[in-house]
């Protein structure tokens, strides 16, 4: 003991060494004695920590008291529509986007416009569940896309129900066991879903709405090793989707296709070897490291998803329809099916053919155009359509996908 403090009391002693005398001489300088002060006023204009955590508290409180009446007039909305049968009725998704649009016209910093509308969609989610929460299904299992998906539409006060396939998630809200679904449908780099095109050839049911979500995939494994990898699992968009990567990093690893990525995830789980391409949510639900991510080939990597309902609802002032066309077998029947939506001025964002199913070499377009069903200029478009079309369907008229 003695010896240490006598060693402490010496090193206090020593001369000071090169570099000390070096500082000392530097603080002394013009431009030290300049740093000093800069470092002395911004001590001074710091702001006391005490002082604007009490801030922030009052304004927790009133943001508290605030989402109080906004969630009581949310239920006086749910009794002024009436006795409903269920949540489903009582959910408005034009209102939704009116709302939210006016939450990015009204933001000007600092908080992007994304986040705050995702805290406004949180909110009316929140006020909607007081009736009762409402149903959606999706592509499972938990941690798929479609789940991330599902919370970005929908906020998180919901029940979700993963189902195995495309065709469930149709199946499920046909029978009412659903009130929603949620379903992909096409991707920035892979195009069309073409199982999802297909179930609207012989369902019923309405698009009543969309949400695009940019995709980052990372590869998962237990080990969080790439050189334990002899195995890759993961649905085949994915694989699509990170083709370079995985040709530059894991060559030689076999590829096994699976129905989600989720799905995948949960295989990578059970063995050493293996690893999946999925979100890196799927990471924290099956309990996996990240290896890798993002690894898409593309930065821009979006699905869009369609979310499936009973009814139409009316416009929210931006919308989309999604129209399924059967067409004639005559010259010039496409032609004629598509020139009155540039007469009446509405653009068409997508058009896409499938075989139609009513016979060999006949074909079904589905076309999506600015604009609602209900507004005249579509009407009109729709009436002249319909005399040139064998068959026209209204798929869906939906608010255009928010930040
Ligand atoms: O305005 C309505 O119709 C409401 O029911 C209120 C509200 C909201 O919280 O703003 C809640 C649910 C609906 O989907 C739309 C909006």
């Amino acid at each position: 003991m003695a010896g240490t403090t006598r060693k402490k009391a010496g090193a206090a002693k020593a001369p000071a060494s090169g570099k000390a005398r070096k500082d000392v001489a530097e603080a002394a300088s013009p431009r030290g004695r300049a740093a000093a002060k800069a470092k002395a006023a911004d001590d001074a204009a710091k702001p006391d920590l005490g002082q604007v955590r009490a801030q922030i508290d009052g304004i927790d409180q009133q943001i508290q008291s605030l989402i109080k009446q906004r969630a009581h007039w949310a239920h006086q909305v749910g009794k002024a529509k009436g006795k409903l049968a269920a949540a489903v009725d009582y959910y408005r998704p034009e209102r939704e986007a009116q709302v939210l649009r006016k939450v990015v016209d009204r933001n000007d910093g600092p908080l992007a416009d994304d986040v705050l509308v995702r805290l406004f969609r949180e909110i009316m989610s929140a006020c909607l569940a007081q009736q009762e929460p409402l149903k959606i299904g999706f592509l499972g299992p938990e941690g798929t896309h479609s789940q991330q998906a599902v919370y970005k539409h929908f906020g998180h006060s919901i029940h979700g129900l993963p189902l195995s396939s495309i065709e469930e998630v149709f199946q499920e809200v046909e029978a009412g066991h659903a009130d929603f679904g949620v379903v992909p449908v096409e991707n920035s780099t892979q195009g069309t879903i073409q199982s999802t095109l297909d179930m609207f050839l012989t369902s019923n049911l309405r698009i009543c709405g969309e949400v695009e979500l940019r995709v980052h995939q990372h590869l998962l494994s237990r080990s969080g090793r790439v050189e334990d990898i002899e195995r890759v699992y993961s649905h085949p968009q994915s694989f699509a989707q990170c083709k370079a990567w995985l040709r530059q990093y894991l060559p030689a690893a076999e590829k096994i296709a699976v129905i989600s990525n989720a799905d995948a995830a949960r295989r990578a789980r059970n063995a050493d070897d293996a690893a999946a391409i999925a979100g890196i949510s799927a990471a924290t639900v099956y309990g996996l490291k990240s290896i890798a991510g993002p690894i898409e080939d593309r930065p821009d990597n979006t699905t869009r998803f369609l979310v499936l309902g009973r009814e139409l609802f009316p416009p929210s002032g931006n919308d989309r329809t999604s129209l399924l066309v059967f067409i004639k077998d005559q010259p010039g029947a496409l032609f004629h099916v598509l020139a009155p939506f540039a007469k009446h001025g509405l653009s068409m964002n997508r058009i896409e053919s499938r075989p139609g199913h009513t016979g060999r070499w006949q074909y079904a377009f589905f076309i999506d155009i600015t604009g609602h069903a209900q507004e005249p200029a579509m009407r009109l478009a729709l009436d002249e359509v319909a005399e040139f079309a064998q068959e026209v369907k209204v798929l869906g008229s939906y608010p255009v996908a928010i930040a």
